[in-house]
């Protein structure tokens, strides 16, 4: 390995070590704590969360988790471990994995990087779109543990790249790539993880990163608009969050008349419960439902080559003059 003395740390947002109703509930406590995620007084939230939510929604997410567990551990795990040694293999410097909750921690990643020499580190939060929810989250956890060093090394962090041409360009193949072999369908919806509308009123730029990837990989496919649009899923709470919702989209569709679909999920860098459960299980059965013939989910970037050349491109970029 080439001896620069930087490393990268993966970050991506964790996922539980089990697909059992104690881990989940661990998982989800550590996430739905976090202020960036809920924003609520916790005086208010923590009643709600500990009462309600953690005891009723663990058991019901683990049957989910269950449907998608692999053979090595849970998607998301599986596919970042993929990547990080795609990367480290590409790029020739260490490369680690931290995740912002859960196991390994960014904790972890960073002692990892330390102890391999590194004190210089690019931070890479697996979030192509900003939004202070997630890639802030990122920010938070690495200064928390930084403060804790007495000699923290030089830092540079990667705040998004929804615009980046290789980002765009790997989204496109692996939409032409699945279409050489599946045959192309009559709709394209991207379908984005959604936040609070009020979020986003506050000033988080994430609907306008969403926007302008679509548009990109609009332009890119050479697809014509009104065969394609994009939408928000995973809502969770009672509160407005981003429009239009994502089942209510697809079921929409469906009754206009669109026989196949395929949905793709460009804020997911890799497959997760969210996409391969909310996505290819519970909005397939509700667009069949609805009268539609063929649902596909287009699988996320994962470790695919065009993705590792992608975040190869964005490290050395960034990296410039290290
Ligand atoms: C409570 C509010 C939530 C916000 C805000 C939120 C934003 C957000 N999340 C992702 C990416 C992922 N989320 C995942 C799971 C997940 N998300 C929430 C809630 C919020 N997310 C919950 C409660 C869960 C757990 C599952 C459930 O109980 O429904 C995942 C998948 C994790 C996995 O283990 O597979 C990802 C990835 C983004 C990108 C985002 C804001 C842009
Ligand atoms: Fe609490
Ligand atoms: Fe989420």
């Amino acid at each position: 390995m080439k001896n620069n003395n930087y490393g990268v740390l993966l970050v991506n947002l964790g996922t539980p070590d089990e697909a059992s109703p104690a881990a989940i509930k661990r998982f989800l406590s550590e996430f739905l704590h976090d202020k960036r995620v809920v924003d609520m007084t916790r005086w208010l939230w923590c009643p709600i969360l500990h009462g309600v939510i953690l005891p009723i929604r663990s058991p019901k997410v683990a049957k989910l988790y269950q449907s998608v567990w692999m053979e090595d551990g849970s998607p998301l795990m599986v596919y970042s471990q993929r990547q990080r040694q795609a990367l480290e293999k590409q790029l020739n410097v260490p490369v680690a994995l931290g995740m912002t909750y859960g196991t390994p921690s960014i904790a972890t990643g960073l002692a990892e990087l330390k102890q391999q020499g590194c004190d210089k580190v690019l931070v890479l939060p697996l979030y192509p779109q900003y939004s202070g929810t997630t890639t802030a989250a990122v920010f938070d956890r690495v200064a928390k543990e930084l403060k804790q060093q007495p000699h923290i090394p030089e830092l540079r962090f990667i705040n998004h790249y929804f615009d980046h041409p290789d980002y765009i360009d790997a989204l496109a193949l692996s939409a032409t790539d699945f279409w050489a072999e599946n045959g192309k369908p009559d709709y394209l919806l991207c379908s984005y993880h959604g936040i609070p509308k009020r979020y986003a009123d506050n000033g988080d730029p994430y609907p306008k990163h969403c926007h302008t990837t679509t548009e990109k990989l609009a332009e890119r496919l050479a697809m014509p608009r009104e065969k394609m649009s994009m939408s928000y899923q995973s809502i969770f709470g009672r509160e407005e969050w981003l429009q239009p919702y994502t089942e209510a989209t697809i079921e929409a569709l469906a009754k206009k008349g669109v026989k196949r679909l395929d949905v793709m999920c460009p804020a997911f860098s890799v497959d997760c419960l969210e996409t391969l459960e909310e996505i290819a299980e519970q909005c397939k059965e509700t667009f069949i439902k609805a009268g539609g013939d063929v649902f596909n989910l287009i699988p996320c970037l994962n470790d695919n080559e065009a993705h590792i050349r992608m975040m190869k491109n964005l490290v050395t970029q960034h990296a410039q003059g290290w």
